[in-house]
């Protein structure tokens, strides 16, 4: 049968190639080697339960990493080929029948680990799929407090969707750790997320409405529609992405126009409806008939009725108007007639306040435009100061003692090189990047004379230019944005970029080691005695939660995420000083070189390790230098996904693909240059770039151009020549993936061959000899090629001439041949046999 490829969505992708390689059923396996890898769970479980689990390459994983005599079941609604050291069945999850059969296969065991891969009928409607992805996984989670063990570990997969927040609220509940991840084998364009959750609680009694799907994703009615920005400014428009509004199908909504001049709320109704209807009901409508009389029901009143999503806010300030007309003729309360609306509640719609709603808003947002660009100046300030007294104390220019000492004498106040002046005037910013200005007299007076104005002269121009920094902004995303869209290599580049060069980070932020570990603690000592051991008894009940801080249950469930827990207790975020980074992408740009150069010379392999190890104390030493200014992220080792590549000698597996590199390697292996060399050439005035406050289109720019031009040789530039001719030189992709093939199948039949070979030597009621004389006709069958059967000709005669393709009841090879060669072929025979006689 022909592989079906599905290549609209770039299935058959590496993770699908290794898979077929190393005998996965699917690439899904990779999921599962990447969670573990990260969380070291199946390593120490001896029971595990794999819901949805067809094809089985989860329970292939589980099977090899979990160590022998493991128990493993796998259930899926579809049926699964037999798995060596699995049991297998097939069942819905959902089902009483499931849960029975798992109780069979477990016994009294528990299982350490439920992994829950599930995932539904999927392609329907979206909203639907990822609902029905969330109440899987919450029915696989049923089973998991059902069947796993304390302190076990259960993994799902779940959607990004509003179903995910309270399912994470669910989750944390039961569990001590939880974390979202997403493995680098899981495609981008998947919104599948995996939750690993650690540490089960094991509660003796869980309150069965947080197993429940109605109660647990019940709060999903979106708000209530932001109906005031549908009317007050209609040209604004949003598109709704998230489909319907809960119970709400219609397309099109039509009211009677009464009921517009009747209702408390007339923005809801312009904001959802379609169209304000003046034809009569069945019963007939007094005040309909009336409304459609009155002479302020114009012509354009009534046009405007007819569709409402068509209208502007001209119309819709028309509509309100007359809206409040009609009831003034019909007796209804407004503001102008002064009676008691508000006793009575009834809210009436001002037209005027929306000129003066919208000029609030406009001074609002003036307001707060102002007091952001004012913070972003002084942060920007703030910064660059920090910056220049880190440099030159890095230069040895400032002792530490003088940074944040009041600038006096003679760099104070009244100094003749006065720097305040310099700063006003904007010169200093110039001085910084090392251009020699004069700060004239008339630039002082001037700079003074700003300085005396109640505002101090900066708003104005500070304002212009921050205008014009955000409008550069602006069109430099538009340019990119275009550009992606006409370049696929710049989307690829960017897209690079964003995911930091592959490397993946789990979604949720760290929980600190130790505080994880101090609350695994608590629950072991509090273990003892059950009475006071809240988790255990009846959990959180869901009603009595009360309101935290003002914020609805939805709310709370969202910030109670593990990741908003660290902004909660301290307040504070984690400063990494733009300098600091700055250094040390000079001292990884130099480790990467390291590597590079590494791959040439294998003898400098140890130095490259000294030089890290020295690099890094470097930059250590520094940091405590600092006083603290800046804090830096230490590198999680265990974030990393992707290992440095070794050979099988332990080396590192290094490629060389530019000529600088090439050169340098030349330059190190020959002894022309040493690797404290390399490391020095790495300290320039391109490591110590200020980024802090640039904007991002000047950024792109300088990293493109603003680089040193290393020398190159020319062995090396022919070198790497070579290496891109071979490269390019290599089969197509065709011919690579038969060559694969082929010695994919050669592995399988090596396989089987051994195993064959294995219950060959161990049966017991066979001889040695027998066994060597069995094995080796085994071997030499396999050896044996296939006759391989000659092609059969078929004469392109009668109803298979001039034909495409392969010609009716001709099974096997084949070879279409016509009808007169092979007449003249016999001819030529027996003109040659003639002529021998
Ligand atoms: C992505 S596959 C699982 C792949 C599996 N982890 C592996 O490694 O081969 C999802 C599976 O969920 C199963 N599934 C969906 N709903 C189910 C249900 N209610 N009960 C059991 N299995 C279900 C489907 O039959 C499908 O085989």
């Amino acid at each position: 049968m022909a592989i079906q490829k599905k290549h609209g969505k770039g299935r058959l992708d590496k993770w699908y190639k290794l898979a077929k390689e190393k005998g996965y059923r699917a690439r899904a396996a990779f999921k599962l080697i990447q969670l573990n890898k990260k969380y070291g769970f199946l390593e120490t479980s001896k029971v595990l339960l794999d819901l949805c689990a067809a094809p089985g390459s989860w329970c292939q994983v589980a099977a090899e990493v979990m160590p022998v005599n493991s128990l493993i079941v796998g259930v899926d609604l579809a049926p699964i080929k037999p798995i060596p050291r699995v049991i297998t069945f097939q069942s819905d999850i959902t089902t009483e029948k499931c849960r029975a059969t798992i109780r069979q296969h477990l016994k009294t065991w528990k299982a350490d680990t439920v992994l829950h891969d599930g995932a539904p009928n999927v392609g329907t409607a979206w909203a639907q799929d990822s609902f029905n992805q969330a109440e899987l996984a919450l029915q696989s989670m049923k089973l998991a407090t059902e069947f796993l063990i304390e302190g076990g570990t259960f993994v799902t997969k779940v959607f990004r969707s509003k179903d995910y927040n309270p399912l994470l609220w669910v989750l944390n509940q039961l569990f001590t750790k939880v974390e979202a991840t997403k493995p680098p084998s899981s495609r981008n364009v998947s919104a599948e997320i995996f939750v690993v959750c650690r540490g089960f609680k094991a509660p003796k009694r869980i309150d069965p409405r947080f197993l429940d799907p109605r109660y647990v994703f019940a709060e999903l009615t979106g708000a209530t529609p932001n109906n005031e920005a549908k009317v007050y400014n209609p040209e604004v428009k949003k598109r709704k992405r998230e489909g319907y509004d809960e119970g709400d199908y219609l397309l099109f909504k039509e009211v009677p126009a009464s009921e517009f001049i009747q209702t408390t709320d007339p923005i809801a109704i312009l904001g959802s409806c379609n169209k304000l209807a003046f034809s009569q009901p069945l019963g007939g409508d007094i005040a309909l008939a009336a409304l459609e009389k009155l002479p302020e029901t114009t012509e354009e009143i009534r046009q405007c009725c007819q569709d409402l999503k068509v209208l502007g806010r001209k119309d819709f300030k028309l509509l309100l108007k007359w809206r409040l007309k009609a009831r003034d003729i019909f007796g209804f309360s407004t503001k102008g007639n002064g009676q008691e609306e508000d006793a009575v509640g009834e809210e009436v719609v001002e037209v005027e306040s929306m000129d003066e709603e919208l000029r609030i808003q406009e001074e609002l947002q003036n307001m707060k435009d102002k007091e952001t660009s004012k913070k972003k100046r002084e942060r920007r300030k703030e910064n660059e100061k920090k910056q220049r007294e880190v440099v030159r104390m890095q230069l040895n220019m400032v002792a530490p003692m003088d940074i944040g000492m009041e600038e006096s004498g003679p760099i104070g106040e009244g100094a003749m090189f006065s720097m305040k002046a310099a700063d006003k005037s904007g010169a200093l910013r110039r001085l910084n990047r090392g251009k020699m200005v004069v700060v004239s007299d008339r630039a002082q007076t001037a700079a003074h004379k700003i300085a005396e104005r109640p505002d101090g002269g900066e708003n104005e121009s500070d304002d212009e230019e921050d205008l014009l920094e955000r409008e550069l902004d602006y069109m430099y995303d538009d340019y990119r944005e275009r550009k992606a869209e006409a370049d696929a290599k710049y989307r690829v580049k960017k897209a690079k970029e964003e995911r930091g060069d592959d490397e993946w980070e789990g979604l949720s932020a760290e929980e600190g080691a130790e505080k994880s570990d101090s609350s695994e603690l608590e629950e072991e000592d509090s273990s003892d005695d059950e009475e006071d051991q809240p988790a255990r008894s009846l959990l959180v009940d869901l009603d009595s939660q009360p309101l935290t801080d003002g914020l609805s249950k939805r709310a709370s469930a969202f910030f109670s995420q593990n990741i908003f827990k660290d902004f909660a207790t301290n307040g504070k975020g984690i400063d990494i000083n733009g300098n600091g980074f700055a250094q040390k992408n000079a001292v990884d740009g130099q480790f990467r070189e390291e590597k590079h150069l590494n791959g040439a010379d294998a003898g400098s392999n140890t130095r490259v390790d000294t030089l890290k190890l020295t690099s890094q104390d470097h930059f250590q030493e520094d940091n405590d230098d600092d006083d603290g200014n800046f804090e830096v992220v230490k590198k999680n080792e265990s974030d990393d996904w992707e290992e440095e590549k070794r050979l099988p000698d332990g080396k590192l597996d290094i490629d060389i693909i530019t000529a600088e590199a090439m050169t340098l390697a030349h330059q190190l292996a020959t002894g022309q240059k040493t690797s404290h060399d390399a490391i020095d050439d790495g300290f320039n005035k391109h490591a110590f770039r200020d980024k802090e406050g640039l904007p991002e289109w000047f950024l792109d720019d300088e990293g493109k151009h603003d680089r040193i031009q290393k020398p190159i040789t020319k062995a090396a530039a022919n070198a790497i020549k070579e290496k891109l001719r071979a490269f390019n030189a290599r089969p197509i992709k065709k011919v690579r993936e038969a060559k694969a093939r082929k010695k994919f199948k050669a592995a399988q039949k090596l396989e089987r061959l051994k195993k064959k070979s294995d219950m060959l030597a161990n049966d017991a009621g066979m001889t040695e000899k027998e066994k060597a004389e069995s094995i080796a006709k085994l071997l030499s069958k396999a050896a044996r090629k296939k006759p391989t059967q000659p092609a059969k000709l078929v004469v392109a005669r009668g109803s298979n001439r001039g034909i495409q393709g392969r010609p009716k009841g001709v099974k096997g090879r084949y070879r279409m041949v016509d009808p007169r060669m092979k007449k003249e072929l016999r001819a030529q025979k027996r003109v040659s046999q003639k002529k021998k006689r």
